[in-house]
């Protein structure tokens, strides 16, 4: 990667800001439900604590749309942190103003901050330079170690480089060489599998996939739209109604392009979104009107099975169903053995599907785990992330 790294940047007793990805799946409780992302910030971390920085860690967690929400805290996340570095570090509950700069002032050499969530603040998401100029005005040098975050130009990815200087971490150096070198010349067959539940904002990545891959294999909440778009009525199940006709133009496109495009052909249906829902597995089009899809039933997932066993290269993005609850995990599990178990390369990406193959103890048998999602994918269509772009060039 030409892109200065914090291996070439002198830090001893400077601040740094550094912005991680620390977007962790939580259950209903709010505790952590799987800390990869954490744990794959430690590297970056320690060197940084090592070198004797001063170290200020931003990140946000999960939408609370710019507005202050106790459920979106970064806190329990310097909780667990402290653990894992057997450091104590400390927490700033804003992570601009005199709050941030006051935690900030108090830092020895080889201490770590970790601020309150940047997305508490509309102005992140919206990369208001006054904001951006405000956070890049707690440091001297930023390290952005936040590939999953990477896909977005937000005020503490992007913003901030225009204020101090700017170089990647060793989370963002490891992904992206990793990825550049996997996914250039792939081994095919070429499949990528697409669920989960951020329906509008991975869709789009699906136009450009159809020219790098030989299958797409749709599941997932995802599923829903490409359901709907093909006459099925999905009844209460997630659905992005505005990307029916995009769905459609995908659908024709796969055809003339010849790349396998396969869609579920039964789910697991329930009343609710709840663990205890009862649930029945249907054809897709069974689904009833109070009713909603959760899971790929068997017949999709043995169908999916197949087409992952003969393929030699596979990035995977978004359980095939609400693997969280167990009534609804059967399909994520059946198609995170049929990776695992396919032999060729083998990348799953996203803060959640990480979560599930983790569950499902698979991870080990992966080529890659990879913590960003989005992330992923829009590196895999060939997209500049802005997160990247915006550091400093090597030499
Ligand atoms: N059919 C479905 N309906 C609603 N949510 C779903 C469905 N299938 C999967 N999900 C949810 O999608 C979420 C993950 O989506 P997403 O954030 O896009 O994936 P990742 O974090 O791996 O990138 C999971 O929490 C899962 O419960
Ligand atoms: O969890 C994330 O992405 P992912 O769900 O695609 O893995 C990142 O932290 C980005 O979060 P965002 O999609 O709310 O910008
Ligand atoms: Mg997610």
């Amino acid at each position: 990667m030409n892109k200065k790294s914090v291996n070439d940047a002198e830090v001893r007793g400077k601040r740094v800001l550094v912005r991680v990805d620390f977007n962790v799946p939580l259950d209903e409780q709010g505790h952590i439900t799987n800390d990869k992302r954490i744990q794959a910030a430690l590297p970056t971390i320690l060197h940084l604590i090592r070198e004797g920085a001063r170290v200020i860690l931003a990140s946000h967690l999960g939408r609370p749309k710019g507005k202050v929400n106790p459920k979106y805290s970064l806190e329990p996340v310097a909780k667990h942190l402290s653990s894992q570095l057997a450091q104590e570090i400390s927490f700033a509950t804003d992570c601009v103003g005199d709050v941030a700069m006051e935690a900030v002032n108090k830092l020895q050499d080889g201490q770590v901050l970790l601020l309150e969530n940047v997305r508490f603040h509309a102005e992140e998401e919206k990369n208001d330079p006054a904001f951006a100029k405000e956070l890049a005005g707690l440091a001297e040098l930023f390290v952005n170690d936040a590939f999953g975050t990477a896909h977005r130009a937000h005020a503490s990815t992007e913003g901030v480089t225009h204020y101090i200087p700017a170089v990647c971490g060793l989370l963002m150096q490891k992904e992206v060489e990793f990825m550049g070198n996997a996914l250039e010349h792939p081994e095919r067959p070429f499949v990528a599998i697409i669920g989960g539940a951020k329906v509008s904002d991975k869709i789009g990545v699906i136009d450009n996939l159809l020219e790098k891959v030989d299958a797409l294999i749709i599941g997932g909440g995802m599923a829903n739209t490409f359901l709907k778009a093909q006459g099925f009525n999905v009844g209460k199940s997630l659905l992005e109604e505005e990307k029916v006709e995009l769905a459609k133009h995908l659908i024709e496109k796969a055809k003339t392009k010849r790349v396998k495009l396969e869609l579920p052909i039964d789910v697991v249906v329930a009343p609710a979104f709840q663990a205890d829902a009862p649930h029945r597995t249907v054809n897709v089009s069974e689904i009833g009107e109070d009713e909603m899809a959760l899971d790929i039933g068997p017949a999709s997932a043995g169908k999916f099975e197949a087409l992952v066993a003969a393929a030699r290269t596979v990035i995977w993005n978004g359980p095939m169903g609400v693997f969280e609850m167990d009534a609804f995990a059967k399909g994520t599990e059946r198609v995170a053995q049929a990776v695992a178990a396919c032999g060729g390369t083998t990348i799953v990406g996203g803060g959640d599907s990480v979560a599930a193959v983790e569950k499902m103890s698979v991870a080990d048998r992966m080529t890659h785990i990879s913590t960003g999602g989005g992330a992923s994918l829009e590196f895999l269509e060939g997209k500049v992330l802005p997160g990247v772009a915006a550091l400093q060039d090597k030499g």
